[in-house]
């Protein structure tokens, strides 16, 4: 290979060449970046499905904001005299505010210095975005990829996202920096003009670009809990937050005390815990909205190998923040059935024309589990309202499936999408079959035996794109019990000790007299269709990476969870296999 110049900002920007076999030239998408044979930056192939499927959101968002520009051009021009084009209205200063100063001058060369005594803050500051005019005008979102290591995040939306505008890519860490630069004049002068890379500490930037980004994107080692409070304040109104957390391990429950000092929430050990982590990292980051008068709207929250990742929009607006607590319950998880139930934080009264704010009813349970007698556990508090917007999930979808060639993780992120579009919406969390079968120590019914009955009890039933083996319903526990117990009155149990949970449970008659003839609805529409849900790892060792310069000495507990979820991925719902033996390989799955 041959040689690139770069300026390394050190012995007064002499023009030094690098010898790039040295490197390894790496292709995902359209950007193409340098990798040096040092573990010196962050790179991890793993994440392709990550930054795939933030390239299916962000065309979505960019195709959104034009939509909702034109409603609002139309909707003013409609009804506003022409006269009054001068007075900002608040649609203007919406419009306005996607794009105030300080964008890039463009220029590759200017930002190229990095020098050693430079502090962790950048004096470049960005030249205003060409493709904004007037006022009015629709202009292209600018995005800040806040964590970018080589900047490979930061090319491919440049070089791949149509409409996009500038791409500010920001790390503290001064040899990610030189990459990210060296990167992108790699990937030549469409990355130049609009790629800028800054080295700074993402806090201090946000904190001083407020409401300064369509697009914010976090994507941290571990826990991005430090970079929330700058981050919602970052966001224009109407814009996107797009948010990696890999710490899994502290957000399914391993350190519950850890999780509460880091998001607020307490998580618990159940089944349902990676659901739950999308759930608590939901409720911090409108916790941190809130303090600034924004509350956020989820579009799409992925739980994928070893990771969760939300994309939520942001908007600002003292009265709509009062609906807060009415989206935040408790959860209520019985020690020894894992029975769980919600208690929301908030309720509303309506009188006289207007709303009252008041807080939830509760207790929702009481203090012994009226399934099985014990204790619960609580944790919380909770995202429960809708995680995914299905609107944009369809659409989502078909962009996906007609740009499939432009996604190199396609199959992976289609299958995800499949299956989030079929989960029921309104249902937080879920229950897995197998745990239910394994507190009562009988054999499980196929999925399809169960939905059925589910619905033939005149309720509603999906899966998760969570877990394969998770099912998520509007039926109260006492129903789902109650299938169960009738189940095992067609399939006897050997005798239990008396004390044991399923014991207690199955000493109770059922009220409702289970149906379990195959309803029409039991298939999913993927199952029915044969489209693949849930796909096994390309690879070995498809995990997280330990951090740039580091060797590989710890065992990653969180690569074990995302192996042993594949071993179970794909695997036939309606297997036969004892539900004792499942158990045991469930329970890798919910460790991270
Ligand atoms: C997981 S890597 C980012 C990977 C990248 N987004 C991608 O898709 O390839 C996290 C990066 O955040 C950087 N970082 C950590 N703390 C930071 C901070 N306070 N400000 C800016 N960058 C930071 C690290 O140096 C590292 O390069
Ligand atoms: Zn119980």
């Amino acid at each position: 290979m041959g040689t690139v110049g770069e300026q390394t900002g050190e012995q007064n920007n002499q023009q030094k060449r690098i010898d790039l076999n040295d490197y390894t030239v790496i292709k995902e998408g359209e950007a193409e970046i340098l990798m040096h044979a040092k573990n010196e930056v962050f790179y991890n192939k793993t994440q392709v499905n990550n930054r795939d499927m933030s390239i299916a959101v962000l065309r979505a968002f960019i195709a959104k904001r034009k939509q909702e520009h034109e409603t609002m051009v139309s909707r003013r021009s409609k009804t506003v005299p022409k006269e009054s084009d001068k007075s900002i209205s608040e649609a203007d200063a919406m419009v306005d505010s996607i794009t105030e100063d300080k964008i890039t001058n463009g220029e590759c060369e200017a930002s190229e210095e990095s020098s050693r005594d430079e502090p962790c803050s950048l004096s470049e500051e960005p030249a205003r975005n060409p493709e904004g005019k007037g006022r009015g005008e629709l202009k292209s979102p600018r995005v800040l990829e806040a964590l970018s290591a080589s900047g490979l995040r930061s090319l491919r939306y440049a070089r791949e996202v149509e409409g996009i505008g500038q791409v500010v890519a920001l790390d503290n860490d001064k040899a990610s920096v030189e990459a990210c630069r060296r990167n992108i004049k790699f990937n030549g002068s469409l990355a130049c003009s609009k790629v800028e890379s800054h080295l700074a500490d993402a806090r201090v930037y946000m904190l001083t670009h407020p409401k300064e980004f369509d697009l914010v994107d976090l994507d941290p080692y571990g826990s991005p809990s430090v970079f929330l409070d700058s981050a919602v304040q970052s966001v224009v109104d109407g814009g996107m937050l797009m948010c990696t957390a890999t710490d899994m391990a502290v957000l399914c429950g391993s350190n519950g005390e850890v999780c509460y000092s880091k998001y607020g929430s307490y998580p618990l050990r159940g089944k349902y815990c990676h659901e739950m982590a999308l759930r608590i990292l939901l409720a911090s980051i409108e916790s941190h909205a809130n303090r600034y008068k924004r509350y956020i709207v989820p579009v799409l929250s992925v739980q994928m190998d070893f990771y969760v990742r939300v994309f939520v929009r942001i908007y600002t607006s003292a009265s709509a923040m009062k609906n807060t607590p009415l989206k935040l319950s408790y959860v209520y998880q019985c020690t020894g059935c894992d029975s769980f139930h919600l208690q929301p934080l908030g309720r509303t009264q309506s009188k006289n024309n207007s709303v009252r704010y008041l807080p939830g009813f509760g207790p929702v349970v009481s203090q012994e589990c009226s399934d099985c007698g014990k204790k619960y556990n609580m944790g919380g508090p909770i995202w429960s309202a809708p995680i995914h917007d299905q609107e944009w999930v369809t659409s989502i979808l078909a962009d996906v499936k007609s740009m499939k060639n432009c996604y190199p993780a396609y199959d992976r992120i289609s299958a995800v999408l499949t299956t989030i579009s079929e989960e029921l919406p309104d249902v937080p969390l879920f229950l897995s079959l197998h745990n239910l079968c394994a507190t009562l120590k009988c054999t499980s019914p196929s999925a399809v035996i169960f939905r059925s009955a589910v619905i033939n009890a005149g309720y509603r039933i999906s899966g998760t794109h969570v877990n394969p083996l998770g099912l998520k319903t509007d039926a109260p526990m006492d129903i789902i019990w109650d299938i169960m117990r009738c189940w095992v009155k067609n399939h006897p149990v050997k005798a239990q000790p008396p004390e044991l949970a399923g014991s207690v449970i199955l000493a109770k008659e059922p009220v409702l007299q289970a149906n379990f003839a195959r309803a029409v609805a039991s298939l999913s529409k993927a199952q029915a269709k044969k489209v693949a849900r849930f796909l096994p790892n390309p690879e070995r060792h498809w995990g997280p990476k330990v951090r740039a310069g580091r060797q590989i000495t710890i065992k990653h507990v969180s690569l074990l969870g995302a192996e042993a979820v594949n071993s179970v991925i794909n695997r036939e719902e309606e297997s036969d296999e004892p539900a004792a033996k499942r158990k045991k390989t469930e329970d890798l799955t919910s460790d991270s």
